[in-house]
């Protein structure tokens, strides 16, 4: 984001929703608009997808891998997610937030639940509604980059991640992809500008108020 003031508190922004509602497509376009948000890039026990790259979709690693990790309490969050683990690595997250930038989780209700446990002032939780089950699962049959079995295991799955959709402090239901990317993008500028994150304004305050006119 152009002029930008500091120092900053940043924001950690979290957008989780059922598999196939659309939170990844929404998170790759609110990446690419905003040069200054980072992905928190999730370390996977699953199986690499077609056209998914290691390093910048996730870190795709064994489960004995991903164990040592959890026990040298290197995850922010872990979770178990539809028959694999998932975890959000804690050093860029520390990082970032020592530098008050800002960084966007696109992970489950229960990572959701865990960050803004762990850093209650930081996140904010965005939670994607799909406008129905059946759309839900003619999005994930159209990506066409999940077994059958796989497919009907993550609608299945749907309703007990939609129960979790009160915890959130934004809900937006992904219908037009356009309208739900908007309200999107406001949500981040709008938490960008709170009071609290921008801590350059004291000092602002002072300058002005000492102004002599
Ligand atoms: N508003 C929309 N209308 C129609 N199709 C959409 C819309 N939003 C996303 N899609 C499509 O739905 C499919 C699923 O989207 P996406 O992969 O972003 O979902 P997801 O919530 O991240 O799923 P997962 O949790 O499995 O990663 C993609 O093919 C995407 O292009
Ligand atoms: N709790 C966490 N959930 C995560 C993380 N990274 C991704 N996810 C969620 O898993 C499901 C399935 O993802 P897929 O890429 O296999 O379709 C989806 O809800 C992701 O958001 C994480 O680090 N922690």
């Amino acid at each position: 984001m152009s002029n930008e003031r500091t120092p900053r508190r940043g924001v950690l922004l979290i957008v989780a929703s059922p598999s196939g509602a659309g939170k990844t497509s929404l998170c790759r376009r609110l990446m690419a608009d905003h040069g200054g948000l980072e992905l928190s890039v999730s370390m996977t026990t699953r199986d690499i997808r077609p056209g998914e790259v290691h390093g910048r979709d996730y870190n795709f690693v064994s489960h004995e891998e991903f164990q040592r990790l959890i026990d040298a309490d290197a995850f922010l969050e872990w979770a178990d997610v539809h028959g694999n683990r998932y975890g959000s690595p804690r050093g860029p997250v520390d990082r970032a937030l020592a530098e008050g930038r800002d960084v966007l989780f696109d992970i489950d209700w229960q990572g959701a639940r865990d960050v803004a446990e762990k850093c209650p002032e930081d996140a904010v939780r965005v939670f994607i509604l799909p406008p129905s089950l059946e759309e839900l699962r003619r999005r994930l049959v159209t990506r066409s980059q999940d077994a059958e079995d796989v497919i009907e295991r993550r609608v299945a799955n749907a309703k007990g991640e939609i129960e979790h959709c009160d915890m959130f402090d934004y809900v937006i239901v992904n219908e037009d992809f356009d309208r739900s990317y908007a309200e999107l993008a406001h949500i981040y500028h709008a938490e960008r500008s709170r009071r609290f994150r921008n801590l350059w304004v004291g000092n602002y305050q002072a300058a002005l108020l000492r102004e002599v006119v």
